[in-house]
């Protein structure tokens, strides 16, 4: 995945230069890396809603001023929205399969990190430009690799389990060293 993701960026930017904005609309490998990061760890994994009129969801009554969560953590694992939702799988979003149509703008229920309605995210356009400027620059200007530490250290490294909150962060902060992969005057 990292190798594929490397290989796009190297072909639309080469080595002599970083990533700018305007490369972005060319990279759609690194646009669906991000959009299953935003599936599978929404940043905001709960969203709150009080009920302004009396309604119905899915067969269950929901009396006017009720609180309500709605869990997108949940939603992104869900197998009924979602093939081998615990698979951290990019391509799903690809190709011309049902994936490919969905977008994180707030009208495909399933993929919702955004939120949605009325009270979306008011700063979603700049973060979803800024989750792929700062992820594909990451990516494009440096080498990565792990500490070398015993087996068991190196498993936890790597560890995804997260800790809820508010927002969602990794219950394992990552380290990892990173090594410059482009011409010395990109960097300038
Ligand atoms: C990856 C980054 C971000 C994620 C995943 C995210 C997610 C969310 C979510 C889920 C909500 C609740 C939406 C709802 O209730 O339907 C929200 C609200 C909000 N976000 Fe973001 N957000 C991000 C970045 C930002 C940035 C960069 C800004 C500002 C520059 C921002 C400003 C806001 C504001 C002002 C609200 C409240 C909107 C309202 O209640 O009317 N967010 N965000």
């Amino acid at each position: 995945m990292l190798g594929r993701a490397r290989e796009e960026l190297d072909r639309v930017i080469g080595h002599d230069r970083r990533l700018c904005e305007s490369d972005l609309a060319k990279l759609p490998y690194l646009r669906a890396i991000c959009k299953e990061v935003l599936r599978k760890h929404p940043a905001m994994p709960l969203i709150p809603r009080v009920a302004t009129k009396d309604s119905q969801v899915d067969g269950y009554d929901i009396p006017r001023g009720t609180r309500l969560i709605v869990n997108t953590w949940a939603i992104g694992r869900d197998p009924q929205a979602w093939e081998d939702p615990l698979k951290f799988m990019p391509e799903r979003f690809l190709g011309d399969g049902k994936g490919a149509v969905i977008s994180y703008w707030g009208n495909d229920f399933e993929l919702i990190p955004f939120g949605g309605g009325r009270r979306i995210c008011a700063g979603m356009r700049l973060a979803a430009v800024v989750v792929e400027y700062i992820l594909g620059t990451l990516v494009h200007a440096f080498d990565w690799k792990l500490p070398e530490v015993g087996a068991a250290e190196g498993a936890q490294m790597m560890n995804m389990e997260e800790s809820f909150g508010l927002t969602l962060k990794k219950a394992v902060p990552l380290t990892a060293i990173a090594r410059p992969r482009l011409s010395p005057s990109a960097y300038v």
